[in-house]
Formats: structure tokens, sequence, C-alpha cells
């Protein structure tokens, strides 16, 4: 059994936990529900293209940065110039939870990625209920079917799609109708991470597909690599939140990338 497999499992328990205690109609009464949603895919071109994630832990890496406070680090991404947000909400695996986002939402307009492991279409009307701008679809867990049913369910509530790929046979959960294709220079079975086979796989996606590179981006030279061969977006934790104040990590790597 893989890591990816017991995330799954327990993800199924959650799921039929929460449907148990709140309702969809539920969901939808809460102010956020009718918020207008931030496009993701604009803001990439608009600013640095960097997605800064808020993560506390992780499977492969244990405790990352526990002491901070989501909205310290979030507001931070938000002012130097972060393109989006992504945070973790799955809590067992990374440590994060659905008020992280609740609770900063109102005061940042920078979107906001649900990062979890959506199985289920319940979870789409929690993302909504929660603030979230869009979602991350991991095509290692789910079919092409599926993920074409949840984009369709994303869009009729406002939320971008962000579908992640590792593999060759993963270009097979393309369709048009996906905002955004990230690309995982981490293999999530063995946690190996591989810059040049993100780029092979990028260059097989239709010309104009919006492209982000995701994790192990661990230096300006990495960035750097990525963003010369043609990437939209970059998809950064560890780098920010491993560091005792992840946001003035944040806050130097930008005065570093706009400098170069
Ligand atoms: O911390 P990193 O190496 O910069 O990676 C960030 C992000 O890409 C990573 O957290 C991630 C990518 N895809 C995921 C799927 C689930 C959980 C986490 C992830």
């Amino acid at each position: 059994m893989t890591i990816l497999d017991k995330i799954i499992s327990r993800k199924k328990e959650e799921v039929n936990f929460s449907k148990a205690n709140i309702s969809v109609e539920e969901l939808k009464d809460s102010a956020f529900f009718e918020r207008k949603t931030a496009s993701l895919k604009s803001s990439l071109k608009e600013k640095s293209g960097i997605i800064a994630e808020f993560k506390r832990q992780s499977p492969s890496k244990g405790v990352i940065n526990d002491k901070v406070s989501p909205f310290e680090v979030v507001s931070a991404y938000e002012n130097f110039g972060a393109s989006g947000i992504s945070i973790l909400t799955d809590t067992d695996f990374f440590g994060g939870s659905f008020k992280d986002i609740m609770d900063l939402r109102s005061q940042i307009k920078t979107p906001v990625l649900r990062k979890d492991f959506m199985i289920d279409e319940y979870q789409f009307y929690e993302a909504k209920n929660m603030g979230a701008d869009v979602i991350l679809l991991i095509a290692a867990c789910l079919s092409p079917s599926q993920v074409l049913e949840f984009t369709h369910l994303s869009h009729e509530l406002g939320l971008e799609v962000l579908l992640e790929i590792h593999t060759e046979e993963e270009l097979q959960h393309f369709h048009p109708d996906i905002d955004l294709v990230g690309i995982n220079n981490r293999n999530l079975k063995d946690f190996k991470v591989d810059l040049q086979h993100s780029v092979r796989l990028k260059n097989q996606l239709p010309e104009q597909t919006l492209s982000v590179a995701e994790s192990g981006i661990y230096s300006i030279e990495d960035f750097s690599y990525l963003k010369e061969k043609g990437f939209d977006g970059f998809l950064m934790g560890e780098y920010f939140m491993k560091n005792e104040d992840p946001a003035k990590a944040f806050k130097e790597f930008i005065n570093h990338i706009n400098l170069s």
C-alpha cells in the first residue's frame, strides 16, 4: 500500500463522516457560498506566477513548521506578490484544516487553492463553503471521467480546476475544459523529485495550456530553469515554510527573482 492509497482510504472515511454530519444544503447556506471567486488563471499572468503554499507537515518531511499562523504567512505571500495561495486542508497527513482557509478568507483577495484529496462531489461544496477559488484534482487518484465530471461541477460552483499529473499515462486525464495543469516534480509514491521529467511532460501538453510546476522548487536556479522552459506557475511550499519566518523567506525570494 503506497502512502497515496493510505491517504485516499482515510479520506473516504472522513468524507462519509462529514456527509453524515453536515448536508450539502447546509454547506450552501453560508456567506462564502455566494462569494464571487477570484481567478488564478488571470492572476498567474499578472503577478510573479508563484503559488505560495501554507503547509505545516507532510508525509515525506514530517513537521515542517507548526509554529507560525496562517494569516501572518498568507498575508505576506499576498503583499509581496504571490499569484495564488495554496492551503493544505487535510488534517491527518498534512496538519491542516478547513478553518485555515475560512479564518483568513475575508482578509485575502489573492486566489486560494484548497489543497486536498478530492474524491467525492461533497468536497466541492465544502471547498466553496470555506471560501476557496480553486481546487486540485490529482490524476493518480481519479479516473478521466471523474476528472471531467468534477471539472464541470467545479465550474458550476465558480471554482477553477488545477489538474495534477505526474506520468505520461496521466496525460490522458487532460481535457480542454480544465483550467490549469500542474505537473508534480515529486513522485507521490516514492517522493523523488525530477524537474527534467516535468519539462518533458509539459512539452506533451497542447501548447496553449496553462501549466504549473509543482513541488521540489528549492532554489532561484530551479525556479529560473522552469520559467525558462515555459511554465506559467510555480507551486512552492517547503522552501518558504521550512524557515522560522516564512514571510521573510518569501519576500527575499521575490526580491531575488525581480532583480535577476
Ligand atoms: O513543498 P514543496 O516541495 O514546495 O511542494 C509544494 C506542493 O507542490 C506539494 O505540497 C504538493 C503537490 N501536490 C500535492 C498533492 C497533495 C499534497 C501536497 C502536494
